[in-house]
């Protein structure tokens, strides 16, 4: 293999470095690389190497663009919304460097395609954002023989280490059960910025490089612990591969890949799984929200004697109670007796409205007249919600989605407050009845 005088001059700045230089350059142009996930990290990774004139490069992903991804997944473009991700991103790449091979994996990797996606590449980089993926790509490598180099960023925060190289451990050797599902926060619940998977995607990227031209890397037994927020970042020492690893320990158990969605409780993806903790009947929908809105006037902030969230007629995303769009205006009344849900043999109360999110989500948009109290904190401020649920009106709790929202329902209920909450929350309300209410 050589490189051609337009190769060297376009990798000149990377090949004057004295510990890349030709040899260093021609390491790059053989080695295959497979980059799974091409979201916040992998935009950046699968750029920065297809740039640095990586030979083939895989690109792994099973979904397309949306309008949300755009903030931080900067390889997409308003241009590729509702195209497949692995699509977006090779032609994004191909207009950056032409000379590299491309070879586009647009499926879900699991049990059944990982050894066979993975076997011809050299280095696998997990871009990925679920914990049952993490495991697959782990076990898989370790199976392979492959390094992977991983990193992860919520909020402000991100981590970047090499499993499974020179020696060092695997994931399973420093975790080796996976977490409760219900303590894994994903971006679309907490939140990211842009720059922060940047910044540990690029830092993927450079570990590749150095494992493909030097042969090391700085992150085999150690791990990154970036916070962005306090410009501090600290190396630690992991603890060493453990000889009693399931997969890659002295006397592996596991030899061929698991069902890995059943292993972790979770999906293999990072998106909010619906909770069913109230029966359906005891809750109500956001049309039987609107036509309970529109029946009876909301009771106020103040009528309800509460600390009020907002003035009765500010509401940051929306100043109506929304379009009938053909519903009923009259109450329905299909939430149980056992609650405070309104029935149809009884004039309907007054509704007050707990918006159970955080406050920063209800500072992007809430219905008129809501009051927010966060759900994690109703414990310390029963007073205030009881002295909202009084005689005469009707207690209805809602959040994003309609899982919160159970759980506030459930512990309130424990309380003695009657209440009743809105299945699909706030997203549904913007789907069923207020297509201006904004979704983010
Ligand atoms: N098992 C898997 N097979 C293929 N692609 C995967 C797998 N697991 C995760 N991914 C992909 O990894 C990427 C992770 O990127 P990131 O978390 O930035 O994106 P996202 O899931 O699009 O974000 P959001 O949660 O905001 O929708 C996603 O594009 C996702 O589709
Ligand atoms: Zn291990």
């Amino acid at each position: 293999m050589s490189l051609s005088n337009e190769e060297i001059e376009r990798y000149g700045r990377q090949m004057i470095l004295p510990n890349i230089g030709r040899p260093g350059q021609l390491a790059i142009k053989q080695a295959s690389v497979l980059v799974v996930g091409t979201g916040g990290l992998g935009a950046p990774v699968a750029m920065y190497l297809a740039c640095a004139g990586i030979g083939t490069l895989g690109l792994v992903d099973h979904d397309t663009v949306a309008v949300s991804n755009i903030h931080r997944q900067v390889i997409h473009t308003e241009d590729s919304v509702g195209i497949a991700k692995t699509t977006s991103a090779r032609q994004a790449l191909e207009r950056a460097n032409s000379h590299v091979r491309y070879v586009e994996h647009n499926l879900l990797l699991d049990a059944s395609n990982a050894l066979d996606t993975l076997r011809p590449y050299d280095i696998i980089v997990d871009c990925t954002d679920n914990v049952p993926t993490r495991y697959l790509l782990n076990d898989a490598c370790v199976m392979l023989g492959k390094p992977l180099v991983s990193g992860s960023a919520l909020r402000f925060d991100g981590q970047l280490t090499v499993y499974h190289y020179h020696g060092g451990p695997c994931y399973r050797c420093l975790f080796p059960t996976p977490p409760p599902p219900e303590t894994v926060t994903n971006c679309d619940d907490g939140g990211v910025l842009g720059p922060v998977t940047g910044m540990l995607g690029s830092l993927q990227a450079l570990e590749v490089l150095k494992m493909v031209a030097l042969g090391e890397s700085a992150f085999a037994g150690r791990m990154l612990l970036a916070d962005g927020l306090a410009g501090a970042f600290r190396t630690v020492k992991l603890r060493g591969r453990q000889k009693t690893c399931a997969v890659c320990g002295d006397e592996p158990t596991i030899k061929e890949l698991v069902d890995y969605v059943q292993f972790c409780g979770a999906r293999p993806d990072d998106k909010t799984k619906p909770v069913k903790m109230i029966p359906a009947n005891e809750r109500i929908t956001v049309r039987e929200l609107h036509a309970r809105l529109n029946a009876v006037p909301t009771a106020t902030a103040a009528a309800a004697s509460a600390t009020p969230a907002e003035n009765s007629t500010t509401a940051t995303a929306s100043n109506s109670t929304a379009p009938t769009n053909g519903t009923s205006t009259t109450p329905n009344g299909a939430a149980s007796s056992s609650t405070a849900a309104p029935t149809a043999d009884r004039t309907p109360s007054p509704v007050v409205l707990l918006d159970v999110r955080a406050p920063v989500q209800f500072g992007i948009a809430h219905l008129p007249n809501s009051i927010n109290v966060p759900w994690r904190d109703l414990p310390s401020r029963l007073d205030e919600v009881r002295a909202l649920a009084r005689d005469g009106t009707d207690l209805v709790v809602l959040c994003r989605r309609g899982n919160d929202s159970q759980r506030a329902v459930a512990n309130l209920r424990k309380e003695g407050i009657e209440c009743v909450d809105v299945i699909g929350g706030l997203e549904a309300w913007s789907a069923d009845v207020d297509p201006e209410f904004p979704r983010y």
